[in-house]
This record gives structure tokens, sequence and C-alpha cells, in this order.
């Protein structure tokens, strides 16, 4: 692949861990120039932030290309080929460009993209990672129970066809050469074997599985995988591969605007509330927090909530406090709005 710039996709399904692996991946850069493609589901993007906020000189506004509210793959045209070629015609380009997918993203018509002319002979797709979320495996949100599917089969004769979530979360898996079981450090040993027992059971072929809690996995492992995916796609079936092209029904997403909060304990008790009684997904943002001169960040994956001051609001900047609320299709948004806001 000499001469080719290479390219690392992580995907992995919401909340998973993929900013805080990036994040961590360009605090042991060692000076190696990363440059990043942030991917979100939603009009506003809130990674590129997080990862902006993190004080790591890698990170300025030039690394840093954002591309919200769509499906990358759906607006290569557009936004991602001239993203990559921005990216090639910087002085000092980058040694190497990781592109942080949405949550809900499917990764092999990404990874098609990379024939585009414009591209396909400048880079190459290093590697496909795909993040899981140990915790939310264990409890079973992606891949159902293998006792309910036995019991389903004992009473029809079949069984039930996978929901979308467990659909895209397979979808990331069979594109993958390498997953990272994330957040190891919310589950005990025997979760842990049967949350990679699952994963293993998923794949069609041999994909390398690492431990990892709060994404710390060594760059060495993560870059430098020379799969060259775009060239080895035959072997990474997708749920999708029969359509043409693929569509984004099943999921939706929404922003909801607050008032400033006072009480920044009271709200992530009641977004946890709020995240069960309606089955959210993903909850994510920016709180402003009356008298504290820092930004509360809000992270809810599923009806974990956690916050935390991520960094200074600058001078000039509006105090906003706003979430991005992801759900599946059907998800009321009004009485979400309302839950949130009373
Ligand atoms: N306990 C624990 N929390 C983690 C770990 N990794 C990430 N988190 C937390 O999980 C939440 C989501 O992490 P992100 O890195 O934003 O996940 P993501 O995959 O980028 O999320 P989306 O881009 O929205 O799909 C944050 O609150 C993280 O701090 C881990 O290993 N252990």
């Amino acid at each position: 692949m000499v001469g080719k710039t290479p390219a690392t996709v992580i995907t992995g399904f919401l909340g998973a861990g993929k900013t805080t692996l990036i994040r961590g991946l360009l605090e042991r850069a060692d000076g190696r120039r990363l440059a990043l493609i942030i991917n979100e589901f939603g009009d506003v993007g809130i990674d590129g932030d997080i990862l902006r906020a993190c004080g790591n000189p890698t990170c300025t506004d030039d690394d840093v290309i954002e591309l919200a509210n769509g499906c990358l793959c759906c607006t290569v045209a557009d936004d991602f080929v001239p993203a990559i070629e921005k990216l090639l015609a910087r002085p000092n380009p980058p040694e190497h460009i990781i592109i942080e997918t949405s949550g809900l993203a499917l990764p092999k018509p990404l990874v098609q993209a990379f024939h585009w002319p414009a591209i396909k002979s400048r880079v190459t797709v290093d590697g496909v990672i795909a993040v899981v979320d140990a915790a939310a495996a264990a409890e079973g949100r992606f891949a159902p129970d293998p006792a309910v599917l036995a019991a389903q089969r004992e009473a029809s004769g079949t069984v039930d066809h996978e929901t979308p979530v467990e659909e895209v979360f397979e979808d990331q898996l069979l594109c993958a050469d390498l997953i990272v079981v994330n957040k190891t450090d919310l589950i005990d040993a025997d979760d842990l074997a049967r949350v990679e027992n699952l994963i293993r059971a998923a794949l069609n072929r041999d994909a390398k599985l690492v431990r990892a809690s709060h994404g710390a996995v060594d760059p060495l492992v993560l870059l430098g995988v020379g799969a060259a995916v775009e060239d080895d796609l035959a072997n990474r079936p997708s749920h999708h591969d029969e359509e043409e092209g693929h569509d984004h029904d099943d999921f939706t997403s929404f922003v909801v605007e607050l008032p400033p909060q006072p009480d920044p304990d009271a709200l992530a008790a009641s977004l946890t509330e709020v995240a069960a009684v309606h089955g959210v997904l993903r909850l994510k943002g920016f709180i402003d927090v009356p008298g504290k001169p820092m930004r509360l960040l809000v992270q809810g994956v599923g009806a974990r909530v956690q916050t935390h001051y991520d960094r200074l609001w600058k001078a000039g900047e509006e105090r906003r406090s706003r979430l991005v609320v992801i759900g599946e299709t059907g998800l009321d948004h009004d009485a979400v709005r309302r839950a949130i806001a009373g």
C-alpha cells in the first residue's frame, strides 16, 4: 500500500465508547499526525465538540471534520469525498485518518465509498474496528437471549426476526477486523465470557477481540491492521446486501432545548427515568448550570446517565442547554420533551 494514506473506520452501536476510544488514541498518538472525520446521527454534533475540548494539540479545528446529520455513505459525493480531499490537500497531510461512524451506521456501504475514483488511489481502509458496550450486550440489548429463542421455537416452531437494533449491531460486527469489547469495568468475568461468546457466535470469520475499559487500547493494536478492507468486502456480509441503497426509517432523533439546570444530580435522575420509561437509546448534550464556569456534559446510554463538567464556557459563547435524543422510530417526541421538561 505504498503511497496510500491509511484510514481506520471506528464503528459500534450508540454509546459503545467510540469517542472515548478515539480520545485515548489521540492521547497516545505519540506525535503521529492523525485527522478525524466524525459522523453523527442527528442535527447537532456533540462528539466533535467533546474531542476538541480534550485539550490535545491534535484536536484543532483543522484536524476534526464533523459531518453531522446524515449517513456518510449516502452523502459520499457531497460530504465524505470532499472531506477526505481536504485532509489530503493540507500542507501537512495526516499520516492516518480516523473515521468515527454514527452509532447507527452500517460500515459496509461506507467502506464501499472508498472505491470512488477521487480517493481510491490515495486512501486505503486499514481496518474496521467495532466497539461493543459489553454491559449493554450482557443485558441482552443486542441479541436475544438464547433461552427466549429456544422457548419461541418450542412454542411456535419459528423465532422472531431480528430487531433494527440487533441488525445494526450484527452488521457492525460482521464488517470488523478488530472488536473492542469495551466497558469491561461494568461487568463480571462470567458476563464478559457470555458477551464474548455472543460476539463470536455472530461472526462468520475470525476477527480479533480485545477487552477494554474506557476504550484504552494500545494504538499499535488499533492502527496498522493492513486489511485493505475495500478489497475484501465479499467476506463481510450485511443484512442490506440485497438492497439498492438503504433507508433510515428505523431510528429517530431530535433536540430538546432546556432552561438552565441548577441541580445536575436531579437532572441525571430525571433523565434516567425518562430514558427507562420511553426506551430512549441515547441522550447527549451540554447543559448550563447557573453559577458554574464550566459546561455540564450529559451522557445517557440506555438508562445509564452520567454527567461531568468537561470544559469552561468560552468568552462570548452562548450558554445553551440542549440534549440530543435518539430512539427507535415510534418514540413519542412530544411525550419525551414533556417528560424531560417536567
Ligand atoms: N463505565 C464505563 N463507561 C464508559 C466506557 N467507555 C465509555 N464510557 C462512557 O459511555 C458513554 C458513551 O461513550 P462515548 O465514547 O461517547 O460513546 P460513542 O460510541 O462515541 O457514542 P455515540 O457516538 O453517541 O454513538 C460516556 O458517558 C462514556 O464516558 C467504559 O469502558 N466504562
